[in-house]
């Protein structure tokens, strides 16, 4: 597996990489053609905020597994042709929290008294004390917009400085705004109004780009700015005129809508305005977290085994694995034979769990059997983008659980539609590990699944077995296992054969043509 990293991560992260056996590739100037080149052969690809995973970069990277990002914000990766690729993409959203926070808050004592402009003047060998009156936080109104893991670590820190919390966070309760002494208000304006100092920690999403623009920053009416989320979320212009005329007294930013920022940003000339080059995770103990974290995600991918903190695969609690992880072949072996042998465009795709293996998280099994379903079909499924594309193709998948199942400890069954007509392949484990086939439209079967399967329809008539068995002998196609299968005697059977070689069309020509056969279908499946 090669690996190649795009932005500065700690050594730590790269060096269990390397001890694990992969190739580790790094180039933090590498853009543009160059690094689709680059990535036309690697597996996993990490990255912090300055490289833009672009869906070009997805289409060129056919070999891509995973895209590691060491740290928080994902706004950099699309993760929509991440998953049209069957890329996951996963961050590591705790290493860096503290960090974020601590220079949140040292932006907000920065700014309210003047550090980086006094400092400045010192150096230049002006002794300027006359000219700094500044703002203690204790006793003010710290607004944050957005509580989540760094909101809430700004909030502990803050509250414990003499500050009082007004918060605005749509998704969150009351009560967790409470945990942190908190008020939560429904809206925006409320606490921009309310704070001196607003404080902002959500990511960038389409719903906050310049979530704060000339409006809401004419309601904080005096008071700070800091952001040390993500630029974009504050109108840039808008901002650098707001403290320019004094409607606001101040504003720290970590973070910008261009980075690097241009020379000729406004933001630059304004001098109450305090920035930092997006320091907010650049400490040594943050880095070494979040490149740890990464690496372990990456080697959990290639292991395919979970990915914790995948953005856009099912998720599966790490202790549950083991207990599924046996179920993931067997669901994608029902799907491709349930698929194979409707043989048609499907419109639904129905899953369902009997038995223990119904009182799992099932999302990763489901996303197996899809991936089942589609990969006769489709190049490059994988239990990523399984269940995008069905959602694409607009095929309904419903899945259902039981802790009933008749003889079996576990069954897991997928049903296929096309309008009227279904399929169903039943499948289970025996000894808990091995894949059978159990049941196939409603027949009992008793089928190892993998290599050449025939299946046939055919009348329950005495020879059938043996007209069969002679026709794929005198081809030379040898029969390792063979079940039977019937309802009633006489009526319609089914039997299916594990065969050494694949079937050739005139071999399934020369079985339709005796009357007692109704149907024959070769399946083809991995090897065991
Ligand atoms: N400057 C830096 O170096 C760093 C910046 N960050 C940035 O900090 C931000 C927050 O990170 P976390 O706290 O870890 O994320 P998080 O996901 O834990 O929290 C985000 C919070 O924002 C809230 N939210 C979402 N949409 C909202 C809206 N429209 N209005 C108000 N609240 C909304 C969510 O409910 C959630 O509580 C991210 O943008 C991340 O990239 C994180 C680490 C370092
Ligand atoms: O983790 C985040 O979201 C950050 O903003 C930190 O960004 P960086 O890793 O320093 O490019």
């Amino acid at each position: 597996m090669k690996v190649l990293v795009t932005d500065p991560v700690a050594d730590a992260g790269l060096e269990r990489l390397r001890e694990a056996g992969y190739e580790v590739t790094i180039d933090y100037e590498i853009e543009g053609d160059e690094l689709l080149e680059a990535v036309s052969d690697v597996h996993g690809l990490i990255v912090r905020s300055g490289t833009e995973v672009t869906k070009e970069v997805f289409e060129a990277a056919s070999e891509l597994i995973i895209v590691g990002r060491a740290g928080i914000g994902v706004d950099n990766i699309d993760i929509e042709a991440a998953t049209d690729h069957g890329v996951i993409v996963a961050n590591a959203p705790e290493g860096n929290v503290r960090a974020a926070a601590e220079h949140t808050v040292a932006m907000a004592f920065a700014v309210a008294r003047s550090i980086p402009q006094a400092h400045a003047r010192l150096k230049d060998g002006e002794w300027a004390k006359s000219d700094y009156l500044g703002t203690e936080v204790n006793n003010k109104t710290l607004g944050i917009v957005g509580l989540g893991r760094v909101g809430q670590e700004v909030a502990k820190r803050l509250d414990s400085l003499g500050m009082d919390l007004v918060v605005f966070d749509p998704y969150i309760s009351q009560e967790r705004a409470q945990q942190f002494g908190a008020t939560l208000v429904d809206d925006l304006g409320d606490c921009l109004a309310q704070a001196d100092f607003v404080t902002i920690h959500t990511p960038l999403l389409p719903e906050t780009e310049n979530m704060i623009s000339k409006e809401e920053l004419e309601l904080m009416d005096g008071g700070y700015l800091i952001n040390c989320a993500r630029g974009g979320i504050v109108d840039e212009t808008a901002l650098a005129d707001a403290v320019a005329n004094g409607t606001i007294e101040g504003a720290a930013l970590d973070v910008f809508a261009e980075e690097p920022v241009p020379e000729d940003s406004p933001l630059l000339a304004v001098d109450d305005i305090i920035v930092t080059p997006h320091l907010g995770a650049a400490t040594e103990a943050a880095q070494e977290n979040v490149a740890i974290d990464t690496a372990e995600q990456l080697i959990a991918a290639f292991n395919q085994e979970p990915v914790l903190n995948a953005l856009n695969a099912p998720s599966v609690d790490e202790t549950a694995f083991p207990r599924i992880k046996p179920y993931i072949p067997l669901a994608e072996t029902a799907g491709k034979v349930a698929a194979q042998l409707l043989g048609k465009r499907i419109t639904e795709i129905e899953v369902l769990y009997e038995g223990d293996i119904a009182a799992e998280e099932i999302d990763l099994l489901t996303a197996s059997a899809l991936k089942g379903v589609f990969t006769p079909l489709e190049w490059q499924v994988n239990s990523v983008n399984a269940p995008q594309l069905a959602k694409d193709r607009g095929i309904e998948v419903t899945e259902s659980k039981t802790r009933q199942a008749d003889d079996f400890q576990s069954l897991v069954t997928v049903t296929v539609r096309n309008g009227d007509e279904e399929l169903s392949v039943c499948g289970t484990l025996f000894a808990g590990e091995d894949p059978r086939i159990v049941r196939i439209d409603g027949y009992r079967v008793d089928a190892i699944p993998y290599g050449h399967m025939l299946v046939a329809r055919n009348y329950d008539k005495p020879g059938v077995i043996g007209f069969i068995g002679t026709v794929l002998g005198n081809n030379d196609i040898n029969i390792a296992g063979m079940f039977n299968a019937r309802e009633t005697i006489g009526g319609e059977a089914l039997t299916v054969y594990n065969l050494d070689q694949s079937v050739p069309d005139a071999v399934r020509d020369e079985l339709l043509s005796d009357d007692r056969i109704i149907e024959v279908k070769e399946i083809t499946l991995d090897d065991q």
